[in-house]
């Protein structure tokens, strides 16, 4: 466990409490990995919303003490009254961004990750695939690396584990990954050749519900033999790009930094006299095509984000309409 985490118990945590990390979440409550094994810790309104890769504390009768603060969190919006932020996974280090080198190699694409990337606090690693079946494989990686010198960029053949082994770097002990990528570009076979195994093999968990019953759930965290675990999880790949207003400033740090050039401080970077992102466009320095992106992401999450608040406001009416009722309801039975 890294340090990051131990550093947040007290002396008296550190002697009493055990240390536990979500590992699976179901209705009946959560699945845990302990030092003891691994355990369900039931549904319970008291227990905080929790995701994969979670860390908590444990009782030594196993009870939920409480959640350690988060290092990384993927969340995205989701529909309904009640919740309207699904939680996907914490505590992840370096998320894999997979893309193949063939028709899915898409700059854009790879931007939007990026964002996602960064707005959730998590390095990101490009992973280009399928490096065998193209022969254009280095343009690609330059252009990739085009986006941003200090991003790491890697291209593999999936297939190939020792080809894999490029990756290790990033799965050391105590590490924890994600990946995100289109379908087809070769996440599972990442997984695999970075499992040693096959995945399909070791697809399926069985554990006891509530009532005994055997109930068999996706496994969504692997543990690889390079030591750092894997977090692969169906809700990575529906993230959208709401409230993640940082995480494309970050990803566009080139653009924001031309813009504080501009002459006009609202410049709308078109053809206004004095815009320094045209400039750099005219000169070659700047893309065109990183720009109108860059706009693209930035209103799409303000859009999102919008509707979040919408229904963020929405959930407060009813809250103090649910409120009233049971007041009136109260007055009611007590006869006033
Ligand atoms: N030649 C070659 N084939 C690859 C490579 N990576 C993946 N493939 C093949 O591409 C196909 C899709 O790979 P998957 O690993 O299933 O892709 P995925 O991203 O998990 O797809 P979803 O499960 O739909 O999200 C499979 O037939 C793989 O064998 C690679 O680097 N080289
Ligand atoms: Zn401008």
């Amino acid at each position: 466990m890294a340090s990051f985490f131990q550093q947040q118990l007290n002396l008296e945590e550190l002697e009493y409490t055990n240390i536990a990390r979500v590992c699976g979440h179901h209705r009946n409550g959560y699945l845990l990995h302990t030092i003891q094994g691994t355990l369900t810790l039931h549904a319970n309104p008291a227990l905080p919303e929790m995701t994969l890769g979670d860390w908590l504390l444990l009782d030594q009768q196993q009870h939920f003490v409480r959640l350690l603060e988060r290092k990384s969190l993927f969340k995205r919006k989701a529909a309904g009254t009640k919740v309207t932020e699904q939680l996907i996974a914490a505590n992840v280090d370096t998320l894999f961004i997979v893309c193949s080198l063939n028709q899915d190699f898409n700059l854009s694409r790879i931007e939007r990750y990026l964002a996602l990337a960064h707005e959730a606090a998590v390095t990101p690693v490009v992973v280009l695939t399928k490096a065998d079946l193209c022969a254009a494989a280095a343009e690609k990686c330059q252009a990739v690396q085009a986006l941003d010198p200090f991003l790491a960029v890697a291209s593999v053949n999936a297939l190939d584990q020792d080809n894999c082994a490029a990756l290790l770097s990033w799965c050391g002990t105590g590490q924890t990954l994600s990946l995100l990528g289109s379908s087809g570009v070769g996440k599972s076979t990442l997984v695999n050749s970075l499992l040693g195994h096959d995945i399909q093999k070791t697809a399926a968990i069985r554990e006891d519900d509530s009532k005994g019953r055997h109930t068999t759930t996706a496994r969504t965290m692997h543990f690889l033999p390079s030591g750092a675990v894997l977090i692969d999880t169906p809700g990575m790949r529906e993230l959208q790009l709401a409230e993640c207003e940082t995480g494309v400033r970050r990803t566009f740090a080139d653009i924001e930094q031309l813009a504080q050039q501009c002459r006009f401080s609202d410049c709308q970077h078109q053809s206004e006299p004095g815009c320094a992102i045209q400039q750099a466009i005219s000169s070659g320095a700047l893309e065109p095509r990183r720009l109108s992106n860059y706009q693209k992401l930035l209103a799409e999450q303000a859009r999102n984000s919008a509707s979040l608040q919408q229904l963020h406001a929405q959930d407060r009416q009813f809250g103090r309409m649910v409120k009233t009722l049971s007041a009136a309801s109260r007055k009611l039975k007590k006869g006033y």
